[in-house]
Parts: C-alpha cells; structure tokens; sequence
C-alpha cells in the first residue's frame, strides 16, 4: 500500500500522537484538545489540538465517528470539514463545528472525529447545454 508521510504539529505535550485505531479503518481518529462544556442548542468550535502540512495535491476531510452521537449527542455542523491543502499555517488547527442536541461534557482527549486524506480533483470547466440521458430517478425511486 502506498505510504505518504505529514509533517504535524500538536498543540502542546498533552495532545495525544495520532494513530490508527484497532486496525479496523484507515480513517485516524481525532480527539477534542479542551473539555467542552455545552447546553442542548448551543454551538462550538472543538480544538482538535493539531495542524498538519497536508501532501501536495491532497485534501483532509474531516467525519464525526460512528459512536459520536450516541456517546455526546453532538453533530457536526458542516457535516463534512474540509481542509485544504493551503490551510498548513502554525496557527491553522484542526476544529469541529460542533451542536449539542443535549446538555453533555465532552472531556478534553475525547476521540469525536476521524480524517482521512482524499486527492483534490482534476479542475472541472462547465459546458453547458440540454442533457440527453435516460433519466434515471432518485429520492427514493428504487422503492422502500
Ligand atoms: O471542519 C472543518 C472545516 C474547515 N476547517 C479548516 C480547514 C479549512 O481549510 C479551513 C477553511 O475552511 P473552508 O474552506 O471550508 O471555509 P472558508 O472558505 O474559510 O469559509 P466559507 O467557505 O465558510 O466561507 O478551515 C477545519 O479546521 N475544520
């Protein structure tokens, strides 16, 4: 498998060392650098304690874990982050957007995301005119 290196820096000693989890997934987790105190409604960017220097040609998106949910009761608020390759400044560290659907305390080292890194795509030109495909259906075509 192909191997890419990434230059990282974390916020400080108390930042746990990325790494892969369990062996399950390729995706890495991150974890919440602060405790984060939130009411039901209430909305936060999560410190995500590093910044990275992302390979060229390569973006990072950024997904809630499966379990986030469950465990705290937060959504992400973009629902997908995005971090574009140019976002590699000292000061350029990783955050979730986060709302809290209940009143929860997410402890400082909280594993409440996970990235990969993706290729940025080819730049796309538009042409526009009428299309002529088989018009395939959707929201819920294929039945229940
Ligand atoms: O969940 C996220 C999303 C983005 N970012 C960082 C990396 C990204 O490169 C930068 C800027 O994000 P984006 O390009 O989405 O926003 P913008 O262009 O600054 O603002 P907007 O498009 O909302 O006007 O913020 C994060 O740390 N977490």
């Amino acid at each position: 498998m192909a191997s890419q290196t990434i230059k990282i820096q974390y916020l400080d000693e108390s930042i746990p060392k990325l790494t892969y989890v369990g062996g399950k997934s390729d995706w890495i987790d991150l974890a919440a650098a602060e405790t984060v105190t939130l009411k039901a409604g209430e909305f936060r960017l999560i410190h995500l304690g590093v910044a990275m220097k992302l390979p060229e040609g390569y973006e990072a998106h950024i997904a809630p874990r499966s379990s986030t949910f469950k465990n705290y009761g937060i959504l992400q608020a973009n629902s997908v982050g995005v971090v574009d390759s140019s976002y590699c400044g000292a000061n350029d560290w990783w955050k979730m957007p986060v709302y809290a659907t209940r009143d929860v305390i997410i402890e400082k080292g909280s594993r409440i995301a996970q990235f990969r890194i993706m290729e940025i795509q080819p730049t796309l030109t538009f042409v526009e005119g009428a299309l002529d495909g088989a018009d395939r259906g959707g929201f819920g075509s294929t039945g229940i």
